[in-house]
């Protein structure tokens, strides 16, 4: 479904990404890990088009995007949930989905429904503003908000960061069905090798912006694999 290969990124003078190649079969989750700030978020930043390479392409559905703009991605059929739980701090839960909503071509009111029953724990706080969220509700609204645009590319960057551990668990099993039973691609950042190793079925690890290993999820046990994501 997705192939990025021989992407050089830069941020401005500094080159974060040097000829990293990843491939995402349709229906897979691929996972990328490795230490902060060795250039994860920048390859996802790269695949959804708010960066472009100075080198490589990225290839979707056989169609090469390495140009194509972000807005005509999302059509295309991708999402991005980025770090950080975006959401609209002064909109309630309600009007965050809304607002995802009306900026679909598709419009279509039952994909609110359905982003809620992805995290029902939501419908308890919709007319909460986000601002007053936990982190962890933060992030499944993040989420629920990008499934509005009913994707079939999911990209997700550390989902976990900054959630507690009772909504870490509600996070992976809404990844893992909506992976599994409704066969949606993702492509996961994730530092947190748990979670990864539960729900990936592949990975790449990269050190300062290069691929230096990747494989099944079953190589994540190897050790040394294991040295590579350690700080
Ligand atoms: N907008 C930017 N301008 C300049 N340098 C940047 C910018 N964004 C990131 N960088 C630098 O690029 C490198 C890679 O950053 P990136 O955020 O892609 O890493 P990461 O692996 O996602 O890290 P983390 O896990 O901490 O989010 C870092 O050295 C970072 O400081």
């Amino acid at each position: 479904m997705l192939e990025v290969s021989g992407v050089d990124v830069s941020h401005g003078r500094a080159q974060v990404l040097f000829g990293v190649d990843l491939s995402v079969p349709a229906g897979s989750l691929v996972c990328v890990m490795g230490r902060n700030g060795v250039g994860k978020t920048t390859l996802l930043d790269t695949v959804m088009g708010t960066l472009t390479p100075r080198a490589g392409s990225v290839v979707l559905d056989g169609e090469d995007i390495t140009r194509l703009p972000t807005h005509l991605r999302v059509r295309r059929g991708m999402a991005y949930v980025p770090q950080g739980h975006a959401a609209f701090p002064q909109l309630t839960v309600w009007e965050n989905l809304q607002v995802a909503l009306e900026a679909t071509t598709h419009r279509d009111r039952s994909a609110v429904d359905d982003s809620l029953d992805v995290f029902p724990a939501l419908r308890s706080f919709l007319k909460r503003p986000a601002g007053f969220l936990s982190g962890g509700q933060r992030q499944q609204l993040a989420i629920a908000r990008a499934l509005i645009t009913r994707p079939r590319l999911l990209l997700l960057d550390e989902p976990t960061e900054g959630v507690q551990p009772s909504v870490i668990d509600e996070i992976e099993n809404a990844v893992e069905r909506l992976h599994g039973e409704a066969g949606m691609t993702v492509l996961l950042v994730e530092q947190y090798l748990d979670f990864a190793l539960r729900l990936a079925d592949s990975f790449i690890v990269l050190d300062a912006g290069e691929v230096v290993h990747s494989g099944t999820s079953a190589d994540l046990h190897d050790e040394g694999v294991r040295r590579m994501l350690s700080v």
